[in-house]
């Protein structure tokens, strides 16, 4: 069954979108599904380098380590079929209304979802000032921060919503407010 709704999130290294991501899924309960582009990437990573799946699935910095390899691997996989992986993070997702797709990073990305789901695509960017995310833990990585992977979606400037996750954020329950605006209306 196809889902009611489905909210892209995309946002640079620790702006938060596990943050924010995780939060609205526990107000939503089991009105929806979180699903992870990465996912995919991460398992076939960890099964091929005998790799602890949890440890990249998880915040921790052990992930951090494998980040640069598991980009350039997964963008040779892009170059030949752009929308694998979102088709395979899809494919185990279960009949719920709601999908909140928690790591959109590339153009290629948005254009999958919309060209497979169409309509029921709202796209929702996270930003938080650098100082922010480095108190976070963020530290610039060449061939990390400066390639599609994190800046593919800089100059998208079609957002149906952003929300300041860095300086002068509004608590949790106010971030997440025009979002279920959006859901109201289903
Ligand atoms: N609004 C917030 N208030 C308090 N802590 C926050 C907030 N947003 C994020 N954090 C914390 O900052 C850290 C990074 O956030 P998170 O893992 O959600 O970022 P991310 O965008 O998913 O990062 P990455 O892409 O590197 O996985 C986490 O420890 C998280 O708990
Ligand atoms: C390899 C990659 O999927 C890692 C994503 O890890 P995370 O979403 O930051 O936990 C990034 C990418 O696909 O460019």
């Amino acid at each position: 069954m196809a889902p009611s709704i489905i909210l892209l999130f995309s946002g640079k290294r620790k702006s938060g979108k596990d943050f924010l991501t995780d939060h609205l899924q526990h107000e939503l309960k089991d009105r929806c599904e979180v699903i992870k582009i990465s996912a995919p990437i991460k398992s076939h990573w960890a099964k091929e380098k005998n790799l602890n799946l949890n440890e990249l699935l998880s915040h921790s910095e052990y992930k951090e380590q494998y980040r640069l390899e598991m980009i350039r691997w997964s963008d040779s996989v892009r170059e030949k079929d752009y929308g694998y992986f979102c088709r395979e993070a899809c494919s185990h997702a279960s009949a719920k209304p709601i999908w909140i797709v928690s790591d959109i990073r590339r153009k290629t990305d948005i254009r999958w979802f919309k060209e497979t789901y169409k309509d029921l695509i709202k796209t929702i960017r996270i930003v938080a000032d650098e100082e922010t995310r480095i108190k976070r833990g963020f530290q610039f990585q060449d061939g990390v921060d400066n390639v599609a992977s994190e800046c593919d979606l800089d100059d998208y400037d079609e957002w149906d919503l952003v929300i300041n996750n860095g300086e002068g954020r509004l608590p949790v329950q106010e971030q997440l407010n025009p979002i279920h605006q959006l859901l109201s209306k289903l």
